[in-house]
């Protein structure tokens, strides 16, 4: 999994069209969402992580609760995003991945939104520019066997 972690003044979103034949179902008012002061976090679900899955999700908790915590921050976009990788991993097991590292977190008592999945979507982002402002982290199964 590649992530792109962003802390900014907010990130809103609008969905303007679908990307998948099957994008997520999604209710009206998920066509736009907001969040301000936030640790928004763009990721690109592997093939590799669909070795274990429940390992990239529990590796990715970690990078972003870090990541949170330096940036002193409890609200988290969870944003789908599939221009990070060339190597992406299947919609059903990316889908499935961001939904549950939206679940631990909000387990965790994090104030947290997931962008809707399969959308293409116009944003905007106003990043903070501090020097932990814009960071990357990349994740794979610790068993990640070599291709
Ligand atoms: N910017 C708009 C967009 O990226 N749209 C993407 C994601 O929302 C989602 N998507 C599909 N596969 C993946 C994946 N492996 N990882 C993350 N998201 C994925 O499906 C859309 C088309 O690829």
């Amino acid at each position: 999994m590649r992530m792109l972690l962003i802390h900014s003044d907010y990130l809103e979103y609008e969905v303007k069209g679908k990307a998948l034949k099957k994008p997520e179902e999604i209710k009206e008012d998920q066509k736009i969402g907001k969040l301000d002061e936030v640790l928004a976090v763009f990721m690109s679900v592997e093939k590799v992580d669909e070795q274990n899955p429940d390992e990239v999700v529990d590796k990715a908790i970690k990078e972003i609760e870090d990541v949170a915590s330096q940036v002193k921050t409890k609200n988290i976009f969870v944003y789908p995003f599939a221009h990070l990788s060339s190597e992406l991993g299947s919609p059903e097991i990316a889908l499935k991945i961001l939904k549950k590292i939206e679940e631990k977190l909000k387990e965790k008592e994090y104030n947290v939104k997931r962008a809707p999945f399969g959308y293409y979507k116009a944003f905007k982002l106003s990043c903070k520019g501090h020097p932990l402002a814009e960071l990357s982290r990349t994740i794979v199964p610790g068993e990640a066997k070599k291709e």
